[in-house]
Parts: structure tokens; C-alpha cells; sequence
């Protein structure tokens, strides 16, 4: 049993694109629904959550019925201003369903960079937390750039959301991905891969362990999982990682059940 997870109350809970499109390239409206009703109900029970949302590019690829994810940042740009629209009136419908106000709120780098405008996205946050609202964050991947120094992009919505879950010093961030944890190779590759479920520290040798995303759409893989944990434990937070498959699995993870991974003390 997890006793220190029972007492959290601001949490974060980041979604991965795994988690939200299907293999055959359909939307997942099970999880879709699953994720916004187990919200829903934490939110009754008190929790403070934010929920941060990967799935933009993927939701504009299932729209556009593409096979492949395009290379070009200005075609997958296009594609995530597309698929955010599709994502966010999913999450809009399925919320309301369960009487749960939500809000959209995306973010770049530079917007958390500089005092000012971070300290009016704390503000946001705060506000939309105090009436009780979701907040669904995903970066602003139409306008983010890496390019000519801007410095714009997170890279990936894991460490957006260690980002996030720092800027608002929550108990917990929660990642849901398509693994059921941490492990010391990636399970697709290596079957004798094992699960490791408490992790306290990050080390160098977890990087070794740390493959390449498990699907086409994932971005980014265990490493920036494992540089989201970072984040976070640099900040005395705590992480778990689990299989976002069935988002109810959210409610074990609250009650202190040993799921998935847990970074940090
Ligand atoms: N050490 C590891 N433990 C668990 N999964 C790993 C590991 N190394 C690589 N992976 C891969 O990381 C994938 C999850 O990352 P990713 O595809 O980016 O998902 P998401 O869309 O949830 O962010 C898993 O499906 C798995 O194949
Ligand atoms: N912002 C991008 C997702 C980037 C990302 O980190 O994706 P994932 O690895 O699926 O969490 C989108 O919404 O498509």
C-alpha cells in the first residue's frame, strides 16, 4: 500500500496518444468516456485535477482518415489545429455528460519562460481550480517552434506536464501511457523485461533501460517519461506511471493501490 499517495489532492494526470487513438486508427471513445467520467467523479470527491491531453496530430490524422503521421512540422502544425478541435469537442461532450465543467488552456515554452506570462498561467490555473473546473492542457503545437532559437517548444507532453504539474505544485502527477510501467527494457523488445514499481531516484543507468516510443504516434518514448520524473523529483514531487488502457485504473492509483510505477518518495 501506497499511504503517502491517499493524501494527495492537486493532481495532474497526463494522457499519451496511445492512450487515445486506436491501433486501426480510430478515436478510443472508451477511454475517451472512461478518462472524462473517472475525472468527473474524482472531482466530486475533492480531488483538484488538471488533465493534460497528447492526441492533437493523432485526432487530425484519424479526421483526415491518414495512414501515416506526415513528416513535415507545418502538415503535422496543421494536423494538430485540426485534430485539437476534434479532441476538446470529444472531451467537451463526454464531460458534460457527467456534470463536469472543463476548459482548454495551451501552452508554449516561452509562455512559462518568462515571469510575466507564467505567472498569469499560475493564475489561470488557480482560478479555474478554485470553480471546480478541469483545465485539458496540451502544448500549442500550430504555433511552437524549435526552430531559429525561439525556443518555444516543450519537445513533449510529458514534460509539459512535470511543467505544469510544478508550476502548480501538485501532490501528484499521474502519466497514463500504454505500458503498465517502468522497465528494465522495453517489454515490446525484450520479453524478460521486468516491471520496477517503486523507483525513489532517478539515475543515469534508468536512461540505459529507456527505449523509443511503442507507437507509431507516441512521441518520444520512456526517456521523456523518465526526464519528466526528473523534473519532478528535482522538485520533491512524486510520479506514477500506468497503463492508461482502462483510465478507471486512475481510482486504484488514488486509493494507494501498488500500480505501475512510483517515482519518488
Ligand atoms: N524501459 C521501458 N519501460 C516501459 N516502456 C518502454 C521502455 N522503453 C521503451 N518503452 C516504450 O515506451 C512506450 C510508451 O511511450 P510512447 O509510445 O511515447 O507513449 P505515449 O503516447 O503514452 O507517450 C511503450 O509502449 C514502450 O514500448
Ligand atoms: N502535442 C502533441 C503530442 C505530443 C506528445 O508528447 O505526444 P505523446 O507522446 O503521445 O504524449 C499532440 O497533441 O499531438
Amino acid at each position: 500500500m501506497r499511504t503517502s499517495i491517499k493524501t494527495v489532492k492537486r493532481i495532474v494526470v497526463k494522457v499519451g496518444t496511445s492512450s487515445l487513438i486506436l491501433p486501426n486508427g480510430r478515436m478510443n471513445l472508451k477511454a475517451i468516456d472512461q478518462l472524462s467520467f473517472t475525472l468527473s467523479d474524482l472531482a466530486t470527491q475533492e480531488y483538484e485535477i488538471i488533465l493534460v491531453s497528447s492526441g492533437a496530430i493523432g485526432a487530425g490524422m484519424v479526421h483526415l482518415n491518414l495512414p501515416y503521421k506526415p513528416q513535415s512540422i507545418a502538415e503535422q502544425q496543421a494536423l494538430a489545429a485540426i485534430g485539437q478541435l476534434e479532441l476538446m469537442n470529444l472531451y467537451n461532450q463526454r464531460f458534460k455528460v457527467y456534470h463536469q465543467k472543463s476548459a482548454q488552456v495551451l501552452l508554449t515554452r516561452d509562455v512559462i519562460d518568462f515571469p510575466e506570462s507564467r505567472r498569469n498561467v499560475y493564475n489561470t490555473f488557480h482560478e479555474l481550480l478554485k470553480m471546480g473546473i478541469i483545465p485539458i492542457v496540451n502544448e500549442n503545437d500550430s504555433v511552437a517552434v524549435d526552430e531559429l532559437n525561439h525556443q518555444t517548444v516543450f519537445g513533449d507532453n510529458d514534460q509539459l506536464s512535470a511543467i505544469v504539474a510544478n508550476l502548480v505544485q501538485a501532490d501528484l502527477l499521474i502519466i497514463l501511457s500504454d505500458i503498465d510501467g517502468f522497465y528494465s527494457d522495453d517489454p515490446r523488445t525484450n520479453k524478460k523485461a521486468k516491471i520496477f514499481h517503486h523507483i525513489p531516484e532517478i539515475t543515469a543507468d534508468l536512461f540505459e533501460c529507456s527505449g523509443d516510443k511503442g507507437s507509431e504516434l507516441g512521441t518520444g518514448g520512456m526517456i521523456t517519461k523518465l526526464k519528466a520524473a526528473e523534473l519532478i523529483l528535482n522538485n520533491n514531487g512524486k510520479v506514477v506511471l500506468a497503463n492508461g488502457k482502462k483510465p478507471s485504473i486512475l481510482f486504484d492509483i488514488l486509493d494507494g493501490k501498488e500500480i505501475g510505477t512510483l517515482f519518488g518518495k
